[in-house]
């Protein structure tokens, strides 16, 4: 493939408005294989490198353009490839659990889809079973895989309770995401002090009384 022709149909003034959650990607998403998104990533960061001025043959530079290629498709934007969805490892519940199960300061990762620099914060997600529980560590997999994803904090985190509302088949689930923007921090306003709270609560958790045991579980010290 000729990395170049990556992108060439895409017209860059198509107004893309999608009215769902999804992120929105092109039609053709999946078409090319990671080998090749890898290959034309790297041919387009090494254009971007050539333009900043860098030297390519430097030593410590010239692996940078496939670095941030494999990082970019293996790792910090794996959450765009429907493969990656995590399996759902549900239980039965057997013991008839009815309260609230509370799953706080899940460590999230994300990327700011308008300046593709870090969003570093904490996940909180909370719900009450019906039928099934979850491997908990399946609570952190959701949240990581909607991270890695070119986000905004809002989409992510109605990402992240859909995702719980369909797995665990309960409208009965609260998100809380506080997160910090490099963005806002380390460019543009610099501002390191301020963060960033979105909540997402649907249910019981409509109801102030769940609400409030959410929010007063997630604030409680360990
Ligand atoms: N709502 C929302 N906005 C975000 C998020 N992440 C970054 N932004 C904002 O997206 C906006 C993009 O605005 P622009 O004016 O196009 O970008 P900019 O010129 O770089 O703006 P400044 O950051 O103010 O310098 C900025 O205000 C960002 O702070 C997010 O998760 N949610
Ligand atoms: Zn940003």
């Amino acid at each position: 493939m000729d990395s170049r022709d990556w992108n060439e149909d895409q017209d860059p003034e198509e107004e893309h408005v999608s009215g769902s959650l999804d992120t929105p990607l092109r039609p053709d998403a999946f078409a090319l294989s990671d080998d090749q998104k890898i290959e034309g990533i790297a041919y387009h960061f090494r254009e971007i490198m050539h333009l900043l001025g860098l030297d390519l043959e430097d030593d410590s530079l010239k692996g940078t353009p496939k670095r941030v290629a494999k990082m970019y498709v293996k790792e910090i934007f794996d959450g765009l490839h429907p493969d990656n969805r995590p399996a759902a490892r549900l239980f039965e519940n057997k013991y008839g659990y009815k309260q609230m199960l509370v799953e706080r300061d899940i460590t999230l990762y994300s990327s700011c889809e308008h300046h593709f620099v870090p969003i570093i914060g904490k996940a909180h997600v909370a719900y009450i079973p019906n039928e099934h529980v979850i491997g908990l560590s399946k609570l952190n997999r959701i949240v990581q895989y909607f991270g890695r994803r070119p986000q905004v904090q809002e989409r992510l985190t109605c990402q992240i309770a859909q995702e719980l509302r369909d797995v665990l088949k309960t409208e009965n689930v609260a998100v809380l995401i506080e997160a910090d923007h490099l963005c806002v921090m380390s460019r543009g306003v610099n501002d390191v002090s301020s963060s960033t709270i979105t909540s997402e609560y649907s249910g019981l958790f409509e109801q102030d009384t769940y609400r409030l045991e959410f929010l007063q579980a997630i604030r409680h010290n360990k």
